[in-house]
């Protein structure tokens, strides 16, 4: 048995700072300047720097691998549409909701959404997680 149901979800939210552009891009090797040159980003049509895309979905890892389903479980796949830019200070709550669950392959569907303090949606898109037995690994 899975010991998880269609319509669990879990929530938590981070507000993204400078540091965390900094560091990613360090982290990446991602320079692009619409994330790290303030004065490039001032002329764009977000005009300011925005973040990376992978790093909002980070917080998605972030809570499948430590909530839900949480720790060792494995990704298998992501769907993923960023659909409006993230700006340092924005707090980003991720969520996921388990959507369906295939006890014998042991997968769980959920879908996921990133939302900003004004409660628009940021990123959305759907993941597959694979869940190791009750007490076991994968
Ligand atoms: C190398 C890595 C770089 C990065 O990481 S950059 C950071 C991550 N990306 C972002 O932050 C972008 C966030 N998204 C946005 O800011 C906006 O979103 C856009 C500027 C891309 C578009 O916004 P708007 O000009 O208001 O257009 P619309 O009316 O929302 O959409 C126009 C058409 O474009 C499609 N579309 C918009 N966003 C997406 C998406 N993320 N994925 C797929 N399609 C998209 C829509 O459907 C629609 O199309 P239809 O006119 O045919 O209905």
């Amino acid at each position: 048995m899975v010991p998880f149901k269609i319509g669990e979800e879990a929530s938590f939210s981070r507000t993204v700072t400078e540091t965390d552009i900094v560091l990613f891009a360090g982290l990446s090797g991602d320079y692009n300047p619409v994330h790290v040159d303030k004065e490039y980003a001032k002329d764009t049509r977000f005009g300011q720097r925005i973040a990376h895309g992978i790093l909002t979905t980070t917080f998605l890892s972030r809570l499948l691998g430590m909530e839900l389903p949480g720790p060792g479980a494995i990704y298998l796949d992501q769907t993923l549409k960023f659909k409006k830019p993230v700006f340092i200070g924005d707090t980003i709550t991720a969520k996921a909701i388990i959507t369906e669950v295939d006890e014998n392959r042991r997968i769980l569907t959920l879908s996921t959404i990133c939302t900003n303090q004004e409660n628009k949606v940021v990123l959305e898109g759907s993941g597959r997680m694979m869940v190791p037995e009750e007490g076991g690994k994968i």
